[in-house]
């Protein structure tokens, strides 16, 4: 290997497309023939890096209002594919549960991120999960390339659930049928993507108290636990903001990366989505996924930004205790790792 050439382990080059000084184009179009072949060669290493790599995405409701940003997001996931990739998504529909909910004047509040989950709500978010939402996923990727597959957390034992509560100014409050994810059985992903498939899953559990009963599960700690039990080298999590702020709502403190342990330690200052959002991110890297990441769904193909080029988009959490960097910051040295 030249010492020009990056290793698969710490892949060189930027994001932004150089033209070296002594590089002549007869034309615009030269120019722009030459940085679009640049781009290709710069996403190299990430390819041979990730080849095969199981990535699991979260594709977050907020992220699913816009029908372009959706195209999008099915196009990168289709590319992913295609590099040799196995992407697995698992999906979130917040938004269109609480519409489907308001249609049907069925009273719905979130405490402490979660959904207050009455028998009545539950068939609700079964039916918009599973039959609409990631229906309309399977639909739109399966327009690429007939690969994608739907599942529940239902299906052969995918996902166990236990009840939980929320936890809300230091009181725990009933949100009823809610749950935590205790039991992930992947072989069901697993073998949708031994086929050579893209798994799109929904993330409602059995309860494993009363297998009778199906819990509704935060869809960002579905994600983490598959990720984990999967074995995956990535998890990304797809939201509408451009990843985590330290002091939410100062748009000058997003964080570029952080470290589980001081992670765990800004947590409890942390509110509403980003809670969920930030303890699955650091969960997946504490159960031994080597780097979650949350990210900016609203910016279309920031996925493939994520995944092919150096700098990355959003935040990205590792495992252990590196202290936070920000973005803008003077200090805060340019990523030369994922
Ligand atoms: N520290 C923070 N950093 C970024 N966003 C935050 C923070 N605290 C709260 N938020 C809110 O969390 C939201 C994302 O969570 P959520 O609405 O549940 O998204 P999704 O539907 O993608 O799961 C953001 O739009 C923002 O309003
Ligand atoms: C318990 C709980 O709150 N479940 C979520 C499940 C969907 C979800 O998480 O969707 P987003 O990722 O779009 O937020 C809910 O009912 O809204």
């Amino acid at each position: 290997m030249s010492q020009n050439q990056p290793s698969p382990s710490e892949p060189a080059g930027t994001s932004e497309v150089e033209v070296p000084e002594d590089f002549y184009f007869d034309t615009e179009r030269d120019l722009f023939a030459y940085q679009k072949a640049e781009v290709l060669i710069q996403a190299l290493p990430w390819l041979e890096r990730f080849e095969g790599a199981v990535v699991v995405v979260k594709f977050g409701g907020n992220a699913m209002v816009d029908s372009e940003l959706e195209q999008a997001f099915a196009d990168d996931i289709t590319f992913l594919r295609r590099a040799g990739l196995r992407p697995v998504i698992v999906h979130g529909g917040g938004p269109q549960i609480s519409e489907m909910l308001g249609r049907l004047g069925i009273a719905s509040e979130f405490r402490g991120g979660l959904r207050v989950t009455t028998p009545e709500a539950m068939d609700v978010v079964r039916m918009v999960l599973t039959g609409q939402v990631q229906r309309r996923l399977v639909t739109m990727l399966n327009a690429r390339g007939p690969l994608a597959i739907g599942l529940s957390g239902e299906d052969a034992g995918l996902f166990r659930g236990k009840r939980r509560t929320a936890v809300v100014d230091g009181e725990e409050i009933d949100v009823g049928q809610v749950g935590d994810v205790s039991l992930v059985d992947p072989a069901a992903v697993a073998d949708v993507l031994a086929a050579g498939r893209i798994p799109v899953v929904s993330t409602i559990a059995v309860d494993e108290d009363d297998p009778t009963q199906i819990l509704n599960i935060n869809a960002d700690t579905a994600a983490s636990a598959l990720a984990v039990a999967l074995g995956a080298s990535k998890l990304v999590v797809l939201t509408d903001v451009e990843g985590l702020y330290a002091a939410w709502p100062d748009r000058s403190s997003l964080v570029r990366r952080i470290g589980s342990e001081p992670l765990a330690a800004l947590l409890p200052t942390l509110s509403s989505g980003m809670v969920p959002k930030m303890e699955a991110c650091l969960r997946a890297v504490q159960g031994g996924v080597p780097q979650a990441h949350v990210i900016d769904g609203r910016a279309a193909h920031a996925l493939l930004l994520e995944i092919f080029t150096t700098d990355g988009v959003g935040t990205m959490v590792l495992p252990g205790d590196r202290a936070p960097e920000f973005e803008e910051s003077a200090a805060a040295p340019r990523r030369t790792e994922k």
